[in-house]
């Protein structure tokens, strides 16, 4: 796409779809890959931090395992098994602080068993994990957001039953209307829940979510349900933040909008991890990419080269045998149709789960 294609709308507020302000918005995309190809125009880190994490990465070498500058997460010897599969068996990784790193492979990989774990919502078999510089192995979910590292769940029937606002209230860290001995304190808890209001409606503007706040979440659109998750986990005022499939379900036009967002966190400082299927923004917002195949991470290593390493295609075949995730023929709307079908479907499944 040329530049001549897109309006720079620097310093105008947010528009309507979500669109972090100061940034390049493309007129009206209508296909993923053009929503995408318009965030990659505006991909590039802001801030001076985002710039240097991008140079401190650019010295690493792209292997597995390998150490980085500033880890703010290193994972050591983690092993999950159900039964007699491993889920997971990751040896070391470490995920720098401050960048955005893509957790992808095929269906099955073990990327959520490893986000489960990593944040409190599962138990290894054995392993250990530093966030942060403390160990927070073994710790529950609520401890680990607390520590600063949190993750975005997708919404559930009972959340979708609630209001924007009420979801967001739920997602503060020790509600305070849960605790025992403050329901004893009113005007405490009268004070505290203004405040986490006031918070939550903050955070809604932020994502053009705050008009939609008595709505019930479960009328959202896919984009904007994507949103209010993101939103959510803020509310912990995490260092890190999960993402888990952030642009599954999404319209096309509002995948440029949720990119956006999501590089807008990176410049803001904060250390993004992302479990993506949609290799386009993997490619385009991610600083680092990590590939699990089988329990095991298999590649890891910048999105320009790690996306062409044999292993990575390899570990694809199963679930996209006739795709080359490597060049740009997924830019091909034919193929995008197809990713995305075979995302809806999955999606439609996990909600029928559900
Ligand atoms: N609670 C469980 N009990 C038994 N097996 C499980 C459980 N959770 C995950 N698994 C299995 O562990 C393996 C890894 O699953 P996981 O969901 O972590 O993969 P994934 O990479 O996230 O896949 P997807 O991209 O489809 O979400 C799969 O074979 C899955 O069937």
């Amino acid at each position: 796409m040329s530049a001549d294609e897109t309006t720079t709308v620097t310093g105008a507020p947010t528009p309507a779809d979500g669109t972090p302000s100061g940034t390049t918005v493309q007129e009206t995309p209508t296909t993923a890959a053009e929503a995408v190809e318009a965030a990659a125009a505006q991909a590039a880190p802001e801030s001076a931090e985002a710039k240097q994490v991008a140079r401190d990465l650019s010295f690493v070498e792209g292997r597995v395992g390998v150490p980085k500058p500033d880890a703010i997460l290193t994972v050591d010897g983690v092993q999950r098994r159900f039964g007699g599969m491993t889920a997971v068996d990751v040896d070391h990784l470490e995920v720098q602080r401050g960048a955005i790193t893509a957790l992808i492979g095929p269906n099955g990989a073990g990327k959520t068993t490893l986000f489960n774990l990593l944040t409190g919502f599962d138990q290894p078999n054995q392993g250990q994990w530093q966030f942060d510089g403390r160990s927070i192995a073994g710790k529950s979910g609520a401890a680990v957001a607390r520590a600063g590292m949190v993750r975005t769940f997708q919404l559930t029937k009972a959340l979708n039953r609630l209001t924007v606002l009420q979801n967001m209230l739920l997602a503060q860290p020790k509600h305070p209307g849960e605790r025992f001995w403050l329901s004893w304190l009113p005007f405490t808890w009268a004070a505290q829940e203004r405040a986490a209001t006031e918070k939550a409606l903050e955070i809604l503007a932020r994502f053009k979510l705050d008009t939609k706040k008595d709505d019930f979440a479960g009328s959202l659109s896919g984009g904007q349900r994507k949103l209010l998750e993101m939103a959510r986990a803020l509310m912990t005022d995490p260092t890190m933040i999960m993402l888990d499939e952030p642009m599954a379900g999404v319209n096309p036009a509002l995948v440029q909008s949720l990119l956006g967002h999501v590089q807008a966190l990176r410049d803001e400082g904060m250390t993004v991890l992302f479990v993506e299927h949609d290799m386009h923004a993997v490619r385009h917002i991610s600083d680092w990419v990590v590939v699990m195949a089988e329990g095991r991470v298999v590649a890891e290593g910048p999105p320009e080269t790690v996306m062409q390493d044999q292993a990575v295609v390899d570990a694809y075949l199963g679930a996209h045998h006739d795709t080359d995730l490597g060049d740009d023929s997924l830019l091909d709307p034919a193929v995008l149709a197809r990713l995305e079908a075979e995302d809806k479907g999955q999606t439609e499944r996990e909600e029928r789960k559900r």
